[in-house]
């Protein structure tokens, strides 16, 4: 009886919680699989130093000296392995190995709104996202074209203003506001007025990027933010957490539901399937849909940019190059005229597409641990087998930085390595969109959007940093978003009105 009280006693109990945690951490360091695999030591108690990695924002900086240091595998949680070999790419990422558990907070605004992103089972995914996938196809971005082209000029009349005052310009803002403004219309043919304003409107995308920031620690304690942000009482009780953008973007949809007027954008082909087949495609599906392409289809657009023309700031002679075939092309074969060039001359210039690839290459928008469930029979890598289960996880910016890939420059800006003949067995290690079955959705829009406003901006616009060979700041968590990079501005030869 004496022992039973004791053990009931608060003290008891604090003691039994010691020895329970002790075990577990001893379990987890000693008797994990994962017990041999390289990394930082408190790593291999627990997830916390992963956290703690991402909220100092430079977790893709720590994992890419991690994998120099140690190689092909890195331990970064109890649970988790870092995989940087090549092999990478095809037995994680493209085998139909489930996603991390870590995705399932990926419902927005709450758990009931259930999408693409939080399914983890590759079948269920593939499944929930089929009806979908039409909105993203490569003949439905282009009908979206003058959508983007009106952003696009409205993003040029900025800089256009900024040129005549010779007053320094953020010109990271003013991508981000272009690009978020852009995804708008191509989703729902509205804009959400960050270019009308020339401002954040209410903080919103400083807002986003630290919803970012909350979200991707907190998808490792998923009850946690369930409890206090991401659940049906706090969606009632406020708007949404993603605030105006939320509010704006499924407000759009509202209004497309009750107006079945066409319009050349995603949405409407989300309702042509809606309204064919509303048991395959819900009015709850889009919703949850579209609250995640708002999260991840403007910042990486906006860093690919930047990274475009910080890079080329640093290699003059590159910049020259680059401009030099626009002017080619407009002698040579007429085209690249027009206030915004348009994606049929854009994506003929070889050299520009090279440079953009290459600044998303050395720069990736996404440098974030894509991380899946080994599947049954375990996943084998460089004749090492990870049981089923393991958590093993590929950063893009490891793989884009990876010597034995790239070669001894990979660190550097490069873009003729793109015309170059061996670079063809490469291009299955260049991965921005993830690859298999949980890849990006909204690439053939990427793609699309990126040249167009890309080389519009190299033909139209001198950009000088005002601290010139200043690096620019950032924090990655999921995405990332450079900045303190202001520029001065002028108009080139070839500015078109
Ligand atoms: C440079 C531009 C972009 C890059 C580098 C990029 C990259 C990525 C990556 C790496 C993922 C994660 C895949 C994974 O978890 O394994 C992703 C997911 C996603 N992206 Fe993109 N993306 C870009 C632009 C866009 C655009 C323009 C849209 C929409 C119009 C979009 C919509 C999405 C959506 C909806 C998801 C969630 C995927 C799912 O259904 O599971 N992205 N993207």
């Amino acid at each position: 009886m004496t022992v039973l009280y004791d053990l009931f006693s608060w003290q008891g109990l604090i003691f039994e919680f010691l020895i329970f945690t002790f075990t577990v951490l001893v379990s987890r360091r000693y008797f994990s699989p994962l017990r041999d695999i390289p990394g930082p030591f408190l790593a291999s108690f627990t997830r916390l130093w992963h956290v703690a990695t991402i909220a100092g924002g430079k977790q893709s900086i720590k994992m890419l000296e991690l994998h120099r240091k140690h190689g092909s595998f890195v331990r970064i949680a109890h649970n988790e392995v870092s995989v940087g070999h090549p092999d990478g790419i095809r037995k994680v990422l493209l085998a139909p190995n489930p996603k991390s558990p870590w995705y399932k907070l990926m419902a927005f605004p709450d758990w009931r709104f259930q999408s693409p992103l939080s399914t983890i089972e590759p079948k269920a995914k593939n499944e929930r996202a089929r009806w979908l996938a039409s909105g993203f196809s490569t003949t439905n971005a282009l009908r979206t074209e003058q959508n983007m082209d009106r952003q696009i000029s409205r993003l040029k009349s900025w800089i256009d203003k900024y040129a005549e005052s010779g007053k320094p310009m953020e010109l990271d803002k003013f991508i981000t506001y272009c690009t978020f403004d852009v995804l708008g219309e191509v989703m729902f043919s509205k804009a959400f007025g960050f270019l009308d304003n020339g401002t954040d409107i209410g903080n919103t995308i400083a807002w986003s990027g630290m919803l970012n920031m909350i979200v991707t620690c907190g998808g490792y304690y998923r009850w946690l933010l369930n409890i206090f942000l991401m659940n049906p009482l706090i969606t009632s009780l406020t708007t949404t957490p993603m605030g105006y953008l939320g509010d704006l973007s499924q407000g759009a949809l509202q209004e497309r539901r009750d107006d079945p007027t066409d319009h050349p954008d995603v949405v409407n082909l989300w309702f042509e399937n809606h309204r064919k087949h509303p048991d395959r495609v819900s009015f709850k599906d889009m919703q949850s849909a579209n609250a995640t392409v708002i999260g991840a289809g403007s910042d990486t657009i906006s860093c690919a940019t930047q990274s475009f023309i910080y890079h080329l700031l640093r290699h003059p002679e590159k910049l020259k190059k680059a401009r030099a075939e626009v002017e080619y092309y407009r002698k040579t074969e007429g085209i690249c005229y027009g206030r915004v060039i348009s994606f049929a001359d854009a994506q003929r210039l070889t050299y520009v597409n090279a440079c953009i690839k290459e600044g998303i290459r050395v720069f990736t928008p996404v440098q974030w641990q894509l991380a899946r469930q080994a599947a049954k029979g375990g996943v084998t890598i460089d004749g090492r087998t990870f049981p089923e289960g393991t958590l093993m996880s590929v950063n893009p910016h490891v793989m884009h930085r990876n010597y034995e890939i790239w070669g001894e420059d990979a660190d550097e800006f490069r873009p003729e390595r793109w015309l170059e003949e061996e670079n063809a067995s490469r291009e299955k290690y260049f991965i921005p969109w993830s690859a298999g079955f949980a890849s990006c959705p909204g690439q053939n829009i990427a793609r699309m959007e990126m040249p167009k406003l890309i080389a519009t901006l190299l033909r139209d616009y001198e950009f000088k940093q005002v601290n010139e060979g200043q690096e620019w700041s950032y924090e990655a968590t999921f995405g990332l978003l450079p900045y303190n990079w202001p520029v001065y501005v002028r108009k080139t030869d070839l500015y078109a009105t």
